[in-house]
């Protein structure tokens, strides 16, 4: 993929390259077997990233004018979830799933599927029990589901919830990660199986780097981002290199995620790029982000399973996955 900036020529290769006439269908083509992994019992973990106005929610949620040629990646990969799980009903899996949406912005976590004045107070990450390694978020809104349209529901709650904070406080949305979560568990009851996995679905806050004239909060938004899209670069670096530590706790973002992120888990980036020559240099910054997220391998994921052999085989999407190095 070349990209100039006034004679220069930079060139970057990656997996998959979508110009601006690809559709939606095109995008989610891509990831379709990914997604359909997440029945298989692997935790999936999708991730866009790129500066602000290029595309991420777009590419995640669809535009607020929303018709099936639209839908973003988070619609159709639910649709695509529970028609998978209608089709492995003969083969005696039956599966369960609860929904949540919840944004992190300033390093606080806020539900996206309460209102306002609803918010609990002290939305935390803690672990399950103290025998699991497992995290969650007690208070966070779980919704338990059993079809499309009722994730769709909730989906456009987060959306009118989300508008109400932009409205607020100008455009706070773009400033922060958005994480929508589905929580699959099947059982094979004649076969004494049963899986459990978690499809997540990232919207990240705008890659933009500091702007010198930075008015205070901007500063301190911007600060945030940064520390958190940087530190999933490392996590994914550490991951990459079997490091022993893996910096999950220096961010919130990663710190939720670290269920999802490595051993069990797969992973895939979009990188949003604005097609404007005035965002050439944004746009050279995602391009290297995401080159070296390319350069990461992380190694074969095991899928998340109890009981004997025999998961459900929905796919043959091959483990692994792909992170981003720092800026
Ligand atoms: N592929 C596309 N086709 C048509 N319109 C698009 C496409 N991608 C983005 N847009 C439009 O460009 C504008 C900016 O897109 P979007 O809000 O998705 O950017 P973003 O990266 O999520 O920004 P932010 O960081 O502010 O949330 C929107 O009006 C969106 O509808």
């Amino acid at each position: 993929m070349p990209s100039c900036k006034g004679n220069t020529r930079y060139d970057f290769s990656f997996d998959r390259v979508f110009p601006p006439a690809c559709s939606q269908a095109d995008v989610f083509e891509e990831i379709a077997q990914l997604v359909q992994s997440a029945l298989d019992g692997y935790h999936v973990c999708i991730f866009a990233y790129g500066q602000t106005g290029s595309g991420k929610t777009y590419t995640m949620e669809g535009p607020d004018n929303l018709d099936q040629e639209t839908l973003g990646m988070i619609p159709r990969a639910v649709r695509q979830v529970f028609q998978g799980a209608r089709e492995l009903e003969p083969k005696g899996w039956e599966y369960s799933f609860s929904a949540s949406f919840l944004e992190i912005y300033n390093e606080g976590l806020r539900d996206l599927l309460v209102g306002r004045s609803d918010q609990a107070p002290d939305l935390e990450i803690r672990r399950v029990s103290q025998a699991s390694e497992d995290l969650h978020v007690p208070n966070l809104r779980c919704v338990p589901v059993a079809s499309e349209e009722e994730v769709l529901k909730l989906l456009h709650t987060a959306k009118a919830n989300r508008s109400v904070a932009k409205t607020i406080q100008n455009d706070r949305s773009s400033r922060s990660h958005s994480v929508f979560q589905l929580c699959i568990k099947g059982y094979n009851t004649d076969r004494a199986l049963r899986c459990a996995s978690v499809l997540s679905l990232v919207d990240l806050a705008g890659s933009e780097r500091l702007k010198p004239q930075s008015k205070s909060e901007r500063l301190r938004e911007t600060q945030a981002i940064n520390a958190s899209l940087s530190t999933l670069g490392l996590v994914i670096l550490a991951l990459s290199k079997k490091e022993p530590h893996v910096p999950y706790r220096n961010s919130k973002l990663t710190h939720l995620l670290q269920n999802s992120l490595g051993g069990n888990s797969k992973m895939l980036m979009f990188v949003n790029i604005a097609p404007l020559e005035e965002n050439i240099g944004e746009s050279l910054n995602s391009l290297r982000f995401a080159s070296t997220v390319n350069q990461c391998h992380i190694g074969t994921a095991p899928a998340h399973k109890k009981g004997g052999g025999g998961l459900p085989r929905t796919s043959d999407v091959g483990g692994g996955g792909k992170g981003p190095g720092p800026n």
